[in-house]
């Protein structure tokens, strides 16, 4: 399972990393994050080749593509020059039927070489886009457990770049192989049969040629991984500067952001013209060897054909044998060269396709019991590293009924509803549905994903919209909404006024992230996505911070009246103590358990750790609330129950 002490270190496909540090990571952090050039992993790039099982038909074409092509180059520049050959050392004009088959060799290569592109490049786009879709999944899967720690530009390249990148791996690596493979062998027993001796020139150099990408193959890997890690750098640092430009702008940090990324810049493109350079090199050593070859050839032909024992117009048809032969040969070390260097791309989307998930999924899923469900959380120790933020909470808020969960920051509320949500899953302890009936509670772990959903609604301060139309936004948990139900959801949640001033009413586009909309409106637009799934459980985390004091009792007013706050049970989390108070019962969280339960004024006395907490994050004594407050609360004049 994935923990979350283990979560970051299994989505980088790297060594680990402190579990709590992640978290700022994806904020705008002012000193430049590097990531480390994981360690290149050989198997990499053969994980992934199960991918191509649903292509084998493709693949296949592909290779017999590559090896027509192949074969007809050589056969082309081979009878080529014994043609050239015979009309020097026989003076005989070559015949219509080898003109014709010259003719045909050149159609044929010409036509191969289309479909052999054409094939691969079809086979490598509808792997590279099943890739990305299994990155998403992956991601998906494991959210947040995978992606705490990970900057969204990081994963990003992961999910494009580094897909991107091993598609060349797919359209030329393979296909390319497996026909130099045969080629060779075809070409090499003619050579033999020409003349044995000649394959000491030719056979050497090939061995030669396929060893020397596994000779350097360590030191391409990590020149790969280097360039992968600053290219996936890049493309953070690149994001969070575009997402977080009025912010930089405000603080006047846009010319330390532009440093940074000039330096991650230079950072890639030193990166980059160390694998080039030695790309370069590589291949000038290739043609050396396959030059060294074919001179060899042609002296022990010459030779040969001098001492009568290979007949003169084939010593021209060898030498083109063998850099026929030898040709692709180089191009596969090349490509397996190349393919070396893709290792930490491979590795990188190998990471994300096998996230192991979050929340794995139960092998016998029990249904969610019907009617009102109350939730509990029992003997509940859950953290993001060694130390727990929740050490032994018990809680339970009975069906219909409305509980505060208050506590310093950094008490572990949010973790509280995140356990409800399953993104994770605690460490010890269970997180249970009751029912009506409490002797028969349901553990999250038991439901499908779909009844969880379906069940709780956990609602956050800051639940991002996506760019499209208000309806769309507010139609995500439930596509088939219809028109009534949006506009009763947007009723309850006081967006109507909202709504009205927008030139397309409902069906005006947001902008990226709800540009368009403020903080409040955004919280209740997010507020009314969750009710239209009618959850039985609704979790508000912080939901109306972002409101003021009459716009919080407004909607509070509105929730209490809608029809299914009778059956609906709340988990408030929130400091403002307007918010609290309207609450049936308070919980106070502190040294990771609930140490006091009550009603407000139960809890509102000098001594409780409520009564401490209040006076210091709201600045408010617990016996009477704040002049605003107090006037909310007031104006509150239909408190929830
Ligand atoms: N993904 C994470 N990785 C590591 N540590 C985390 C992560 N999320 C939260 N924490 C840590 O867990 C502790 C509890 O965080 P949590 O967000 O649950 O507190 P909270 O009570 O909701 O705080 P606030 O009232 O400020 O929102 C904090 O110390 C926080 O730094």
């Amino acid at each position: 399972m994935t923990t979350p002490e283990n979560a970051p270190a299994v989505a980088a496909g790297k060594a680990a990393a402190p579990a709590s540090a992640p978290v700022a990571a994806a904020t705008h952090a002012p000193a430049p994050q590097t990531t480390p050039a994981p360690t290149p992993d050989t198997g990499a790039l053969r994980s992934l080749l199960p991918v191509l099982g649903a292509h084998r038909l493709t693949v296949l074409r592909t290779c017999l593509a590559a090896l027509v092509d192949q074969a007809a180059l050589v056969a082309l520049v081979t009878l080529a020059a014994h043609t050239v050959g015979t009309a020097v050392i026989g003076h005989r004009a070559p015949s219509a039927a080898t003109v014709g088959v010259l003719i045909g060799l050149v159609l044929l290569r010409a036509l191969a070489t289309w479909r052999e592109m054409d094939l691969s490049h079809d086979l490598a786009y509808r792997v590279l886009a099943e890739l990305r879709v299994r990155v998403f999944d992956g991601l998906a899967r494991s959210a947040p457990a995978r992606i705490a720690g990970r900057r969204s530009g990081d994963l990003a390249s992961t999910a494009l770049g580094d897909v991107e990148a091993l598609e060349f791996f797919y359209a030329h690596a393979i296909a390319q192989l497996l026909a130099s493979g045969l080629v060779f062998a075809a070409a090499a027993t003619l050579l033999g049969i020409l003349g044995p001796w000649l394959l000491l020139a030719v056979v050497p150099v090939a061995l030669l040629l396929l060893w020397s990408p596994l000779l350097e193959a360590r030191g391409r890997a990590e020149r790969g991984a280097r360039t992968r890690a600053a290219l996936a750098d890049l493309s953070a640092e690149s994001t969070e500067a575009v997402d977080g430009l009025r912010e930089l702008l405000a603080a006047g940090a846009l010319d330390r952001t532009r440093a940074r990324l000039r330096s991650g810049g230079r950072r890639l493109a030193r990166a980059q013209r160390a694998e080039q350079s030695w790309e370069t090199g590589a291949g000038a050593a290739r043609d050396l060897l396959v030059v060294a070859a074919v001179i060899g050839v042609v002296a022990a032909a010459a030779h040969a054909a001098g001492g009568g024992r290979l007949d003169g117009a084939w010593a021209p048809a060898a030498m083109a044998l063998a850099l026929g032969a030898l040709a692709p040969v180089a191009e596969s070390a090349a490509a397996l060269g190349r393919a070396g260097s893709l290792r930490a791309a491979a590795a990188r989307v190998r990471a994300a396709v096998d996230a192991p998930a979050g929340a794995p999924a139960t092998a016998a899923p029990v249904p969610v019991p019907p009617g009102p469900l109350g939730l509990r959380l029992r003997g509940v120790r859950f953290g993001y590293g060694a130390a727990p933020v929740l050490d032994g909470l018990d809680l339970t808020v009975r069906p219909g009924e409305t509980v505060a969960l208050v506590g310093a920051s950094g008490a572990g509320k949010t973790s509280c509803a995140h356990l409800l949500a399953r993104y994770w899953d605690p460490q010890a302890g269970t997180v249970e549905l009751v029912p009506g009936d409490p002797a028969h509670p349901v553990d999250l772990r038991d439901l499908t994903e779909e009844d969880l959903r379906a069940a709780v609604c956990v609602v956050g301060q800051e639940a991002p919209l996506f760019h499209g139309t208000l309806a769309e936004n507010l139609r995500l948990a439930a596509p088939d909404a219809t028109d009534r139900e949006l506009a009763a959801a947007v009723r309850t949640c006081g967006l109507t006024p909202v709504v009205d001033a927008l030139p397309r009413g409902l069906d005006t586009p947001v902008g990226e992230r709800g540009a368009t909309l403020s903080g409040g409106q955004r919280a209740r637009v997010a507020l009314a996505r969750g009710l239209l799934g009618r959850p039985r459980v609704l979790v508000l985390d912080e939901t109306t911070a972002h409101l003021d004091h009459r716009g919080d009792a407004e909607l509070a007013r509105a929730l209490a009246a809608d029809l299914r706050a009778r059956t609906r049970t709340t988990l408030v989390i929130a400091h403002r103590p307007a918010t609290v108070r309207r609450a049936d019962r308070i919980a106070v969280l502190e040294g990771g358990r609930i140490v006091e339960e009550g009603t407000w004024s139960e809890l509102a006395r000098p001594g409780t750790a409520f009564g401490r907490l209040f006076s210091r994050t709201a600045g408010e004594t617990p016996e009477g609330p704040r002049p605003e407050d107090a006037a909310a609360a007031t104006a509150d004049s239909a408190p929830p129950r």
